[in-house]
């Protein structure tokens, strides 16, 4: 069984099993992991309308004959979101891998409307 430290009533601190950790501490960590749970939903909903605009350019460049990959593009993208990241105190580097992953994914998708 996991232990944790915790504080007492006396200012030392003792062992608590999971199942005993303090209600307060408990309810704190319950309201954080509902934000975390709904900051998740989002990222997935943001993620499918992302895929379902990406995959209309995908369809817009095999009929115009137009590459899979724009790397002009992304490299305007990849410093956007640095920025932003930035501002917004979240690690630039990971922005970016981020955005990298994401825009691997929709390339595989464009060469794969590309043969289809
Ligand atoms: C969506 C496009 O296709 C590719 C995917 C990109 C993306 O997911 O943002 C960006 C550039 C392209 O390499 C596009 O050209 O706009």
């Amino acid at each position: 069984m996991t232990q944790t430290e915790t504080e007492g009533t006396d200012g030392t601190a003792t062992m608590s099993t999971n199942d005993e950790i303090d209600e307060s501490i408990r309810a704190e960590l319950t309201r954080l992991r509902d934000s975390i749970d709904n900051i998740d939903a989002a990222v997935v909903h943001m993620l499918a309308e992302r895929f379902k605009c990406t995959q209309q350019v995908g369809y817009l460049k095999a009929e115009h004959k137009l590459p899979p990959a724009d790397p002009a593009r992304e490299a305007r993208q990849i410093k956007r979101l640095r920025d932003l990241a930035e501002s917004a105190k979240l690690d630039p580097a990971f922005a970016e891998k981020l955005l990298n992953f994401i825009i691997a994914e929709v390339i595989r998708h464009h060469e794969t409307i590309a043969r289809s």
